[in-house]
């Protein structure tokens, strides 16, 4: 009888505590079903349109990410939600310039988000990862000198140094009579230009045809980590000590090994104007003479020369490999390119290699890399910023204090209002339609990002794009391996492509 009813109590007990848990989801419900409608119909943003789980969770965005395929999917939200369109609970994106003017006015001072945590350590951030407006503005006012137009001519002799290797082994690939997946090579090439400006030395990928001091490898994991990490980017602490605990070399690591290594050789082997006639000077002579005027310091120096290895490298090599993929696609492109270089030289007008000044006076040219930078932007994610305290009007809606807002360049340079119908073409021509014109120099100027945060090296790359382009062209045709076939593209933060060519000298080859 004993046991019965201590069997009753059991059960009794077990009824209450199944009731209690019972309670408690209901109430756990109740909590999200409340939440559901407080997001979906009463909170500020509420009308915005997007995705339905992106209202509720950064893991929409995530997984929209993690498929490798973003650049396209920025594109389809804005065609698919108009102008602004919501990606997470509290990211917004934009595609209208007068958004994306008023988003990166220097005016409005928006900080980068926490997003760009992910680009870097915490404890000691570089100048891309910065979020502190101030901090930044610092640091670039340290350096900015460096890259203005005027320094250009110090770098020019590096890119025609470079420029030779690859003309030197993109016959070697017709002799041997191989094929060459174009951006991997041009990466190399980019890599090695980059070394030659900054430190006076190529990395001596092209000639090896392979990564060097496992550079390129962890650069590209970083930017992969940076992309998916920044959408989570409270965990990176923890992260960043794993990682130190097991002592995984990331790309901070390589890039510090590197940089000090350089400016410790070029502390005792100073360049003293290594080429009278061109001023010749690379990019660590000149931060080695500032240190020595006391205008910066080692972190200075070790962070200016990693921001242009991790900046300017696989940029430029993926708006050259666009450019070159389109220029050898379109045939009646390439023949205006060809009709422009071939008149000029006739005229005697334009050197062989051209150089940086000749080729601003090449109008086909220069749209040719802008219509690059506009079709396929290098970078694939939005550069997000956060609203401050006095909230911003973007798209006729008031956006309040601590909104994360950001403008896709893909979703930007696709858009038909100001591109034309016919944005999905590769159309040089569109450069010299008037009724496009402006908002385009301004969108497509988007590909290196806008305001106080506007890439810093944009006139390294088009003095590297605007030497190497006619020099190709000039010299060779490139035929594709899969001529029926359109290149494959994948997305982290870069949106990299893979096409292979046949590269064939065309004056050997019609000899
Ligand atoms: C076609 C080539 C290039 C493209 C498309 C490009 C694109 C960009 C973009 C979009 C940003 C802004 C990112 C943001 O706001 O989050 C940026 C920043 C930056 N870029 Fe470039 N870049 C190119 C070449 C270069 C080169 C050659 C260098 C160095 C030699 C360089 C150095 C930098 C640096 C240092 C920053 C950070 C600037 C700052 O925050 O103040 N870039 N770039």
């Amino acid at each position: 009888m004993v046991f019965k009813i201590d069997q009753a109590a059991l059960l009794l007990r077990g009824f209450s505590a199944f009731r209690n848990a019972g309670y408690i989801l209901i109430c756990l419900l109740s909590i999200v079903l409340l939440h559901v409608i407080y997001v979906w119909f009463f909170s500020p943003l509420c009308h915005i349109p997007g995705p339905f789980l992106a209202r509720f969770t950064r893991l929409w965005e995530f997984w929209m990410i993690a498929k490798g395929d973003s650049h396209q999917r920025w594109v389809e939200l804005h065609e698919k939600y108009g102008p602004v369109v919501r990606i997470a609970p509290n990211l917004y994106s934009f595609s209208e310039v007068e958004d994306m003017k008023a988003i990166y006015s220097p005016g409005n001072k928006l900080p980068k988000t926490t997003y760009y945590n992910t680009a870097g350590d915490p404890e000691r951030r570089n100048i891309f990862s910065m979020t502190n407006a101030d901090d930044h503005a610092l640091r670039k006012r340290k350096i900015s000198n460096l890259y203005t137009m005027t320094s250009m001519i110090n770098y020019e002799p590096a890119v025609d140094k470079m420029n030779a290797v690859l003309m030197e082994k993109f016959r070697q690939f017709w002799r041997e009579n191989r094929t060459v997946m174009i951006p991997q090579f041009v990466q190399y090439y980019a890599f090695d230009v980059i070394g030659q400006i900054t430190v006076d030395e190529s990395f001596g990928m092209m000639q090896k045809e392979g990564d060097a001091e496992n550079m390129l490898e962890t650069v590209k994991k970083a930017t992969l980590y940076q992309n998916l990490g920044g959408i989570f980017p409270e965990f990176h602490p923890y992260f960043v000590k794993v990682n130190n605990l097991f002592r995984v070399p990331h790309a901070g690591v390589v890039l510090e090994r590197v940089s000090r290594r350089h400016l410790e050789h070029h502390k005792t082997h100073p360049v003293v104007n290594n080429d009278k006639i061109t001023h010749a000077q690379p990019f660590v002579t000149k931060l080695l003479k500032m240190e020595s005027e006391g205008k910066v310091d080692m972190l200075d120096m070790i962070d200016g020369i990693g921001a242009n290895i991790v900046a300017g490298s696989d940029t430029t090599a993926i708006t050259l490999s666009a450019a070159l993929y389109y220029l050898y696609r379109i045939p009646n492109v390439l023949s205006k390119l060809r009709k422009e270089i071939g008149d000029l030289a006739a005229d005697g007008r334009i050197s062989d290699p051209v150089t940086f000044s000749e080729a601003q006076n090449m109008p086909y040219l220069q749209a040719v890399i802008m219509e690059a930078l506009r079709i396929h932007p290098a970078v694939g994610y939005l550069l997000p910023r956060r609203v401050n305290k006095e909230g911003l009007l973007l798209a006729g809606t008031y956006f309040p204090e601590g909104t994360e807002v950001g403008v896709n360049a893909w979703a930007l340079h696709h858009n038909p209002r100001f591109c034309g119908p016919d944005y999905q073409e590769f159309k040089p021509e569109r450069w010299f339609n008037q009724e496009y014109q402006r908002n385009l120099h301004l969108a497509s100027s988007f590909a290196f990002g806008a305001g106080s945060r506007l890439c810093l090296g944009k006139n390294v790359s088009l003095l590297e794009l605007t030497k190497v382009i006619p020099q190709i062209v000039r010299h060779f045709d490139l035929e594709f391996e899969n001529p029926n076939e359109g290149w494959k593209l994948l997305t982290t933060w870069f949106v990299w492509q893979d096409y292979r060519c046949w590269i064939k000298p065309r004056v050997e080859a019609q000899a």
